[in-house]
């Protein structure tokens, strides 16, 4: 059904922006009626056999869209606490000893390492990311990143790592949906205790048994009060933390010709061998090529993606700036993104026994230093994304609205992050305030549809500019209005299909 709708998305954005409003409303509500067949599909949800019955239709209430795991009463246990403090080590022994399991995770590197080391332990595990599927004969435990997690399997234990990033604007929706919806006797979940305070909101509308555990970091981290200065101050050991892949390569050539050391690369968008190439070597027994004696890499040269919980053999993280384009400005790195970054220096257990941080830059000391020294502020809102089929139930109870109306109404659920305290505002919420907190709707990670998405975002950004521009005749302010609301509703496609 989404795929059907895929093929079509050109047409939709070459409608969008040439057609007229009427023309495109009846365009979605003619391919709406298309989808009757997957009624079908849909129905299985709502004669769900369990004790427990369901209002799927209800987008106020995500918790209820997920049968399985409300059909357990659930021991949830937070592990929460700064970074290199043992929060996930604590919940992987937990996974380890358990009969079935999942891992869910933020990173394809950390789904990887985790997969790596319960193999190692012998305990058979599955890898499935987005990119690959690996499966091991007799496995019942899996590692996957947090968008692959099945919500449809029973475990006895699943861990969900990096949970703070229920509040990530692009990503925290999957986080929403897996802890709201795995299936398991015993969650762990491991992160700041910044998400302390909604998941514990959250957890009281689905009833699960919550108990909070606290860490301590087990090695020092040493905010240094001097930036790198020059190149020929890099030494082993040091990973260089940018913001795009063009400053990355920049960066390397940069540490290669004048600090006379070998660099290896990370990013997110690596093509997939020469990744797997490198994590192999990266995360190998915790040495990875550039603290690896035998290995000519010393240096690492890294996007922030490195942040979300890996643990590599890195003695000093380097920020290249404190600010980062964000897909619409370029702001200030926040107090979160900071400090999981810093984090990953002198990791415990790893060669270096404490870490340091610094900056390319001494402008960017000082917030370097206000920020590892401050709390993550308190998350208040988590992500959530109804699913297609929910999206079909709710036009089931309003047969009058087309997919216009529909796509219009998720929208408003779906870029307005949900806040469990307020879940009436998400209901009340008028379009023009929904259209104030629209933000990039980055869901997707082929490469494809986040460029399709950029554009998008930009367009998106720059038409109410364009739209109080003296040089932009009256009539042309209803399109350029008109076609920005379509730039939603085809995002919103784009995530549909992925
Ligand atoms: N009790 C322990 N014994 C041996 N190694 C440990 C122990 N606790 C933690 N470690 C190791 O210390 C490193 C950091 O631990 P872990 O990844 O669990 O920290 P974390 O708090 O989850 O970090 P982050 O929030 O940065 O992801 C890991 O390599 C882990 O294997």
């Amino acid at each position: 059904m989404a795929s059907f709708l895929l093929r079509h998305n050109r047409n939709l954005f070459a409608c969008s922006l040439f057609g007229n409003k009427e023309h495109f409303r009846l365009y979605f509500q003619f391919r709406f009626q298309s989808l009757g067949a997957a009624a079908n599909m849909v129905h299985s949800y709502s004669s769900s056999s369990g004790s427990i019955r369901n209002d799927f239709t209800d987008l106020t209430c995500p918790h209820s869209w997920y049968p399985k795991a409300r059909e357990k009463h659930r021991r949830v246990i937070l592990h929460v606490g700064p970074t290199n403090s043992g929060k996930t080590y604590h919940a992987l022994k937990q996974l380890e000893s358990s009969a079935s399991g999942i891992y869910c995770g933020p990173l394809r590197l950390l789904a990887w390492e985790i997969a790596k080391r319960l193999n190692k332990v012998q305990v058979p595990c599955d890898l499935i990311t987005g990119q690959e599927r690996e499966e091991v004969d007799g496995a019942n435990h899996k590692a996957v990143t947090v968008e692959m997690a099945d919500v449809s399997a029973d475990y006895q234990c699943a861990v969900i790592d990096e949970i703070q990033m229920i509040g990530c604007t692009t990503r925290g929706y999957s986080f929403t949906r897996a802890l709201l919806g795995i299936a398991a006797d015993e969650l762990h979940l491991c992160g700041d205790p910044a998400a302390v305070p909604l998941i514990q909101e959250i957890l009281k509308i689905t009833g699960d048994e919550v108990e909070v555990q606290f860490y301590e970091r087990l090695s020092p981290l040493i905010p240094l009060n001097v930036p790198l200065g020059s190149f020929s101050n890099i030494r082993n050991g040091d990973c260089i933390v940018a913001f795009s892949r063009k400053e990355i390569y920049s960066l390397k050539k940069r540490i290669e010709k004048e600090g006379n050391h070998l660099c290896s690369v990370v990013y997110g968008s690596l093509p997939p061998e020469t990744r797997t190439r490198q994590f192999k070597v990266l995360l190998g027994l915790q040495a990875s090529m550039f603290n690896d004696a035998s290995s000519e890499f010393d240096v690492l040269v890294a996007s922030d993606a490195i942040g979300m919980g890996l643990n590599l053999n890195i003695s000093r993280i380097i920020f290249s700036s404190t600010k980062k384009f964000d897909g619409f400005e370029v702001r200030d790195l926040t107090v979160p993104e900071i400090k999981q970054i810093a984090g990953r220096a002198g990791r415990y257990g790893s060669n270096f026994p404490e870490g340091q941080v610094t900056c390319l830059d001494e402008d960017d000391l000082p917030l370097l230093h206000s920020s590892l020294n401050s709390p993550s502020p308190i998350l208040e809102r988590a992500g959530l994304l109804p699913t297609f089929d929910l999206m079909y139930m709710y036009s089931r109870l309003h047969p009058r609205y087309g997919f216009y109306q529909i796509l219009v109404k998720c929208i408003c659920l779906f870029v307005f992050p949900l806040s469990i305290a307020s879940e009436k505002k998400i209901v009340t919420a008028s379009y023009n305030e929904v259209a104030k907190h629209c933000i990039p709707l980055n869901f997707i990670f082929k490469s494809l549809n986040l460029k399709i998405l950029r554009c998008l975002n930009i367009l998106y950004y720059y038409i109410p500019k364009l739209h109080y521009s003296p040089f932009i005749f009256k009539y042309c302010r209803h399109i350029f209005l008109t076609m920005r609301n379509y730039l939603k509703i085809i995002s919103l496609l784009i995530v549909i299909n992925y």
